[in-house]
């Protein structure tokens, strides 16, 4: 049986922006613009997870985020399920911390990027949702 790695991803909204950062191109997916998370380790709630992540990868500070949804994609190798939360109540300079360039994309121009497979669902319904 494969394993399914638990990921906590941060759609981090600031008015008709969101942030975004790139993978390294040796990572998985790698050469993608990803939502910033990561793994969810033992012991850690999704939400921690995430307060974690972000302050590790992109310098920000959580003050709360809400689960938006969850989506479960299989790669050739691996399946991830993607535990998805809304953060907008947040403080910091976002900084790639890993020296990965990160970016504020205006909704309107998020069709420019190359994101992991998985994420055509979270695409979607940001722009249903908050896109005008
Ligand atoms: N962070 C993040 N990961 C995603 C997204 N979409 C997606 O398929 N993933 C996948 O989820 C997995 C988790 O990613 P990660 O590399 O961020 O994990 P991590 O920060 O804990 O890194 P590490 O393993 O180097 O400690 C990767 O296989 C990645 O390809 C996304 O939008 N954001
Ligand atoms: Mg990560």
């Amino acid at each position: 049986m494969t394993k399914v790695v638990h990921v906590a991803v941060g759609v981090i909204l600031r008015q008709q922006q969101v942030l975004l950062a790139l993978r390294p191109d040796k990572l998985h997916q790698g050469g993608r613009w990803e939502f910033p998370g990561g793994k969810v380790e033992a012991g850690e709630s999704t939400a921690q997870a995430l307060s974690r992540e972000l302050a590790e990868e992109v310098a920000l500070t959580v003050h709360s985020s809400s689960p938006w949804f969850e989506l479960t994609y299989d790669y050739p190798e691996k399946t991830v399920r993607l535990d998805i939360h809304l953060v907008q109540d947040f403080s910091g300079e976002a900084q790639g911390l890993e020296g990965q360039p990160v970016r504020w994309v205006p909704l309107s121009e998020l069709a420019q990027y190359q994101f992991p497979d998985a994420n055509q669902p979270i695409l979607d319904k940001l722009l249903a949702e908050f896109g005008r």
